[in-house]
């Protein structure tokens, strides 16, 4: 299948990027994918199987995210504050660092210290819907480094365009109610990228939009 590769930041040249090298890659980050993706819906006492449907005419892609350095990094922007939109990501970075998580109880912005050879998993907002709050998507944000570039690759594993994002039924019933209302994925990332980096301002587009019931701390 086809993925979209995107170039973000400095000075990324397409040219310096080999093609082929690309594609493998999001050969073999696909397979990861649908493997964790099995192993959500198992955790949620469901078959292996039953997500995977949903990834038919999947809209994946890669960024290419590069961060040049920046000597008052606290006044550069990143990445700011966002949830990932999608169902999960898959980020590779180098050994720079500057990946950052809010920690839930206390608001606290955590560094994630780069582990050589392993991916950070971000459960994005989908499968937050999907399990209908039983996992939840991370705040999360990349600073930039005073003194060194930085690469990152994220994979955003992502269903058709056409998919009804609602939690699954076999996981609401009377007494568990379904805490969001259906929306379309393709007008939902439509709406979320045309807002660029403002990822959490007010007037852009969030599945808080589409709750029906308070959250329970
Ligand atoms: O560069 C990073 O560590 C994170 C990038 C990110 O969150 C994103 O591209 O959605
Ligand atoms: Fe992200």
């Amino acid at each position: 299948m086809g993925l979209v590769v995107v170039l973000s930041g400095g000075q990324l040249s397409p040219t310096l990027i080999a093609r082929e090298e690309c594609e493998h890659y999001a050969e073999e980050v696909q397979k990861l994918a649908y493997k964790l993706l099995e192993l959500i819906s198992l955790s949620l006492d469901l078959p292996a199987n039953r997500l995977s449907g949903f990834f038919k005419d999947q809209t994946s892609f890669i960024r290419l995210n590069h961060y040049p350095p920046c000597p008052v990094p606290h006044l550069a922007l990143g990445v700011g504050r966002h949830k990932d939109a999608g169902a999960l990501t898959i980020l590779a970075q180098d050994d720079v660092g500057g990946l950052e998580v809010k920690r839930k109880t206390d608001g606290e912005w955590i560094r994630v210290k780069p582990t050589h050879d392993a991916y950070i998993i971000n459960v994005g907002d989908i499968i937050q819907v999907w399990s209908n709050d039983r996992y939840e998507s991370v705040e999360h944000r990349a600073a930039v480094n005073c003194k060194k570039d930085r690469i990152s690759i994220p994979f955003f594993f992502n269903p058709a365009h056409y998919t009804n994002v609602k939690p699954l039924e076999e996981l609401t019933d009377d007494q568990n109610l379904a805490k969001y209302k259906p929306y379309n994925w393709g007008r939902f990332f439509a709406t979320r990228k045309r807002s660029n980096f403002q990822k959490l301002n007010v007037e852009n587009i969030q599945i808080s939009h589409f709750r029906l019931l308070e959250k329970s701390v």
